[in-house]
């Protein structure tokens, strides 16, 4: 209770008022709940509180999620929230799953990415029978092909006939329910609000910027009517990431970038920096989509447009959390036109105004779309070009 006050936490959030009690009395759940409201605490503090005390029985809980930046953003919740007792809370980073003893490394929760507790699977280097809880965060991600055959072979590993298993994500997929039901025993279902939809707090807007170059005047233009740090930017591939900071690493905005070419080091550096306030717009891919909670994201633009809807609901979630309101700004060029719609569907839902005619866009029957769009055009490139180069005013920005 200590560390809850201290953490800042009056209240408890609904999934948390759902799932904390659901989890307590031990029956396995499978949790929809919005972007940024509060579903890590939702299953740390009674995975903690199941425990008990700390063990030396082998590792104890197991936290699956689909990245190394959220994997060690849950290790943290779990120490904050187990300060005082000497629980051994675990992030299985590259060292670790390269050298570590788990037969004598005492571990009451591990959390780790699938691909780096599988490759120790395989190596038969470590036990996962004494398992008791097993977490899947961001679990539709989990169950896409990637990361399916992993998480077959980690639920296969955990073979305590007792083990509790939970599921948590802010979407839930009709298929992969079906899919989660089928190694789950009588789990109990909970969904807040409407399942698959985007969090309230969130003022979507869509801005037409016509083709590629299009995209970049807007940029410009929305940074030169109103910078309110911190922002995100996301676009489609780590290529592009490169390209746009190369466009804008020059001018007065603190602009930086994460990607997955980036080393371990680097990619931490630039999620501390942008933590830190020392950088004020982050380009990202949609490696920083899913669970990373900054506080107080401002605005998350969308350079590219999202290549699923899904992906649209959790890039947006990064702003709007934990009760705070944000704003999210989509680009979308005429190639992106035929995709609208189930973004649109998601806006009408949270209560977003849009033009009617894109009401009437049909449906799509492919879900993903992943264009090949024109690459961004550096600085250099646009001066060889003879193009005027369009800087921003300092001015204008606000910290
Ligand atoms: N009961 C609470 N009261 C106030 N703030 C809370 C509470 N519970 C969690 N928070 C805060 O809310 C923010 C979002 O929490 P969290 O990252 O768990 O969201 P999430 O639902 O997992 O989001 P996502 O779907 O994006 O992963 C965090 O900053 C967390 O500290």
């Amino acid at each position: 209770m200590k560390n809850i006050s201290e953490a800042g936490y009056m209240d408890p959030t609904p999934i948390q008022r759902q799932a904390i009690p659901v989890l307590l009395s031990g029956r396995e759940c499978f949790a929809c709940a919005p972007t940024g409201s509060g579903k890590t605490l939702a299953f740390a503090l009674p995975l903690l509180m199941m425990l008990g005390l700390p063990k030396k029985d082998g590792i104890r809980a197991v936290v699956l999620c689909p990245t190394r930046e959220l994997a060690k953003q849950i290790t943290m919740e779990f120490k904050g929230l187990s300060k005082g007792r000497k629980f051994r809370v675990r992030l299985m980073t590259k060292a670790l799953s390269r050298c570590a003893d788990f037969s004598t490394l005492p571990c009451d929760v591990l959390v780790s990415t699938p691909l780096r507790l599988d490759y120790v699977l395989n190596q038969s280097r470590i036990n996962l029978s004494s398992v008791e809880y097993l977490i899947l965060d961001e679990s539709d991600k989990l169950f896409e092909l990637g990361f399916v055959e992993q998480i077959d072979a980690i639920v296969n590993a955990c073979s305590n006939p007792k083990i509790v298993r939970s599921l948590f994500s802010a979407t839930l997929p009709d298929a992969v329910e079906e899919l989660a039901r089928s190694i789950m025993h009588d789990a109990v279902r909970i969904i807040i609000g409407e399942k698959n939809s985007a969090s309230q707090l969130v003022k979507q807007k869509l801005v037409f910027v016509g083709n590629e170059e299009g995209k970049l005047l807007a940029l410009r233009q929305t940074f030169q009517e109103r910078l309110q740090p911190p922002v995100l930017l996301f676009v489609q591939s780590k290529e592009r990431a490169k390209e746009l900071y190369k466009e804008l690493v020059f001018e007065d905005i603190h602009v930086d970038c994460i990607h997955a070419d980036l080393t371990q080091a680097q990619r931490e550096a630039a999620v501390d920096r942008f933590r830190e306030g020392k950088t004020w717009v982050l380009i990202a891919t949609d490696l920083l989509a899913r669970g990373i909670d900054f506080k107080g994201v401002n605005c998350v633009i969308n350079y590219d447009f999202p290549n699923t809807v899904v992906a649209y609901i959790h890039r947006i979630g990064r702003s709007g959390r934990a009760g705070r309101p944000g704003e999210a700004i989509t680009f979308y060029t005429e190639e992106d036109v035929p995709f609208l719609r189930s973004i649109v569907n998601v806006m009408v839902a949270s209560g977003c105004e849009v033009p009617s005619w894109m009401l009437s866009i049909p449906k799509q029957s492919r879900k993903r779309h992943n264009p090949q769009r024109d690459p961004i055009l550096v600085v250099g490139q646009r001066k060889k070009k003879g193009q005027k180069v369009v800087g921003l005013s300092p001015k204008r920005v606000s910290a």
